[in-house]
């Protein structure tokens, strides 16, 4: 790969040892994957933030760094709400490390909020075309699918390194010839709400880690494409996907058929809601979980709407990130009356609070697809109306 004199100077140890570091990562991708170049970014998103996920050793190889970002760079999900972990049962020792590994990566001059959604915030918003080093795959899907802009799927320590260097190696879904889509999938029925997250479930599977282009009968919202994506993540590897007449580079760039062609009907959607992932057809759902990703002020809305004069008589959790929750005081306020916890800075899928319930309602088929493995809970998907039902917000 082609370094200018700087790169190689960096590469040298001339910077310092965490840019050397940085930069050896990023070299070794480059390398493996056929970069011609490095490329510079416009935010890096870093993942590996919760202390349930990547323990004392990832917490020690944050603090062993030094130095300060070069672009806006922001975390994923933490273990808990980092104003509120008491509220979650979270104990003392595990807070007290979640506290120490953002002081770290806040020490490298990364932002200090933690969400999947970075693309809602100010100052991280991207662009068609963009070049990004983001790491939560579905806010990678997001971006790629949704925004046009550009980014692999990097590991924790990738985008760390991308984030310090301001650059990344320039292959996979920064090349064109990479985005071109080579399976297609034919939906003919009517899709809304968590049909997305079960449909991205069930897709996920067969597309595994090609570029589908989806040919829909429905027209999708941004939050219909956001759990699509976040699903088709989690089940398969899916970091870009295409819709014709709705995405935006179908839009622009035309593509043609893949010859590969999947057919989803209606009927495998359903079965989708019947399952009880990792439990018993007999287990009862003890939790309900909603905002994977991580909600907009659309879906706060919605579900303020939802929960107007209901009391919920279990836990109801909704997690988005701190800045939506602050910029949306009024919705959060309504929503909470009624029993809900509006939870910031973490998930049902990263946060150890989850583990120890029977089974968890959700609407999302990417936490369909990972809490019964990362949190050894049950977990079943229903529409947000069933969510709320279940944990006895129908009255
Ligand atoms: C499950 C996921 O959304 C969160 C866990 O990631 P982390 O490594 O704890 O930041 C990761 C992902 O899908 O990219
Ligand atoms: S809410 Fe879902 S998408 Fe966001 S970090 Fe958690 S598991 Fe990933």
């Amino acid at each position: 790969m082609y370094l200018t004199k700087e790169e190689e100077r960096t590469l040298n140890g001339e910077d310092g040892e965490t840019l050397q570091k940085a930069m050896e990562i990023l070299v070794a991708l480059g390398d493996i994957y056929g970069a011609d170049s490095l490329i510079p970014v416009k935010s890096a998103q870093i993942a590996g933030v919760s202390y349930k996920t990547i323990g004392d050793a990832g917490l020690e190889w944050i603090s062993d760094l030094n130095g300060k970002v070069k672009v806006p760079s922001i975390l994923n999900p933490a273990g808990m709400d980092m104003q509120r972990w008491q509220d979650m049962g979270i104990e003392p020792d595990f807070a007290e490390k979640q506290v120490e590994v953002i002081k770290a990566y806040e020490s490298l001059g990364i932002r200090s909020m933690c969400t999947c959604t970075p693309y809602y915030l100010e100052g991280f918003s991207a662009t068609y075309g963009d070049h990004l080093a983001w790491s939560e795959s579905s806010a990678v899907s997001y971006a790629n699918s949704v925004i046009g802009a550009r980014t692999n799927r990097e590991g924790g320590p990738s985008a760390l390194s991308a984030a310090l260097v301001g650059k990344t190696a320039n292959y996979g879904y920064h090349l064109d010839e990479n985005r071109v889509p080579t399976v297609s999938v034919t939906i003919e029925c009517e899709l809304s709400g968590s049909d997305y997250g079960a449909l991205g479930y069930l897709a996920g599977k067969d597309v595994g880690n090609r570029v589908p282009i989806f040919y829909m009968a429905s027209t999708p919202s941004p939050d219909n494409l956001k759990a699509l994506g976040a699903a088709m993540a989690a089940s398969g590897a899916v970091a870009l996907y295409h819709i014709e007449d709705i995405t935006p580079e179908a839009q622009k760039v035309g593509f043609e058929n893949p010859a590969e062609n999947i057919v989803i009907e209606r009927s495998q959607i359903d079965e989708v809601y019947e399952e009880i992932i990792g439990g018993n057809d007999d287990l009862e759902c003890d939790i309900a979980a909603v905002g994977c990703p991580h909600c907009s002020a659309d879906e706060l809305e919605n579900i303020a709407r939802l929960l107007e004069s209901k009391s919920i008589e279990k836990e109801l959790w909704v997690c988005t990130s701190r800045e939506v929750a602050e910029k949306n005081a009024e919705l959060v306020k309504q929503i909470e009356q009624s029993g809900a916890k509006v939870l910031c800075d973490t998930c049902m899928v990263v946060s150890p609070a989850t583990e120890g319930h029977n089974c968890m309602m959700v609407n999302s088929g990417k936490a369909l697809a990972y809490v019964p493995g990362m949190c050894k809970v049950a977990a079943k998907i229903g529409s947000l109306e069933e969510c709320i039902n279940k944990v006895g917000g129908g009255n």
